[in-house]
């Protein structure tokens, strides 16, 4: 079997607090042999459904930009572009300048969810549950990336789709988009971790009605019940790109280590036990404890008026 990513990045001698941390969350993945989960052999299946791209640029700033990329089929997801994602997701965790991520669709529409064609050759229970595991390892290492996520919101987030913005920390949201649990009207639930996901963001019972109802959830909705942050209004500032860049840059301002050791903290306190939580915190505080942000700050007797 593959090694999970995160798993290599940790014998790779990553942050040591970091590394038990993810070692304590199963090594950062869901799934493993264990669980009857054998990455290689689902990468193989999902191989044979190609179409689109994801591409991930980084920027020296300590920024990326995360792009699902097949706007012929509404950025739907092939089976090669959830391979892709794992390989992205990959390369974001070896990344050690980064700071923060914006998760986007191609030409002005999130992602229209699972690819149907790929959907329907897969519909057997067996490679169901594969492609599920491996999307929700993806997508759970995704969310605990070192860095600041936000998903960029244009057009619709469906299905799949949906559950994607749920795997980043924020959500911003371009007027007249819109993002819907459509798996109601197929005959689901969400498979790719949405679910535990959206009932952390929004609480169980927004959760319920959200999933119960398909309900199409607008920006002001979405603002309401604390699935958006913002609404990235302001024609003529620019792209809705460069305004959720501005928006993430009052957060990922800073050195980079301070930066992951915040999003570390933070992590740790959503997902941990508190007593665990507190013991995580105070590793990752001794990262940064006379570090050379620290003993800048220090030197410069910086006040804070
Ligand atoms: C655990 C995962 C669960 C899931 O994600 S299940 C998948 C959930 N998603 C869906 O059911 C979306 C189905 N698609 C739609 O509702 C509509 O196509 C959509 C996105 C509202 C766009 O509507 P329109 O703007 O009218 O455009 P359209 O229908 O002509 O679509 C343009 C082309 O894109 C294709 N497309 C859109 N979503 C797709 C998908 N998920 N899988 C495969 N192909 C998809 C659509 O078939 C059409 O292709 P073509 O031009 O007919 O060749």
């Amino acid at each position: 079997m593959v090694m999970c990513a995160v798993r290599q990045h940790l014998l790779r001698g990553s942050c040591g607090a970091w590394a038990r941390f993810l070692q304590r969350q199963s090594r950062g993945c869901v799934y493993s042999s264990v669980h009857g989960f054998q990455q290689e052999e689902i990468r193989e299946k999902l191989q044979a459904f190609p179409g689109g791209s994801i591409e991930l640029l980084t920027q020296e700033s300590g920024l990326a930009v995360l792009t699902i990329n097949y706007p012929s089929r509404m950025n739907a997801f092939s089976g090669s572009m959830m391979v892709d994602l794992e390989e992205r997701v990959s390369q974001l965790e070896g990344w050690t300048d980064g700071k923060g991520l914006i998760v986007q669709g191609a030409s002005g529409t999130f992602c229209s969810g699972s690819d149907l064609n790929a959907v329907r050759a897969l519909s057997n229970l067996q490679d169901g549950m594969k492609m599920c595991m491996f999307m929700q390892n993806t997508l759970t290492r995704l969310l605990r990336l070192p860095m600041i996520s936000v998903a960029l919101v244009e057009g619709r987030a469906l299905g799949g789709g949906a559950e994607l913005t749920t795997a980043c920390d924020f959500r911003l949201m371009a007027p007249g988009s819109v993002i819907q649990f459509v798996h109601k009207h197929m005959g689901l639930v969400p498979g790719w971790g949405g679910a535990a996901r959206l009932v952390r963001i929004v609480g169980s019972q927004n959760a319920l009605k959200l999933l119960g109802g398909a309900v199409k959830v607008d920006p002001e909705l979405a603002l309401q019940i604390g699935l958006a942050e913002e609404v990235l209004q302001g024609e003529g500032t620019g792209t809705p790109l460069q305004r959720a860049e501005n928006w993430l840059s009052v957060y990922t301002k800073g050195p980079a280590p301070v930066i992951q050791a915040v999003k570390k903290v933070v992590l740790s306190g959503r997902e941990l036990p508190l007593s665990e939580a507190l013991r995580t915190e105070k590793d990752v505080f001794g990262t940064v404890w006379g570090g050379p942000a620290n003993m800048q700050a220090l030197a410069s007797k910086s006040k804070h008026r």
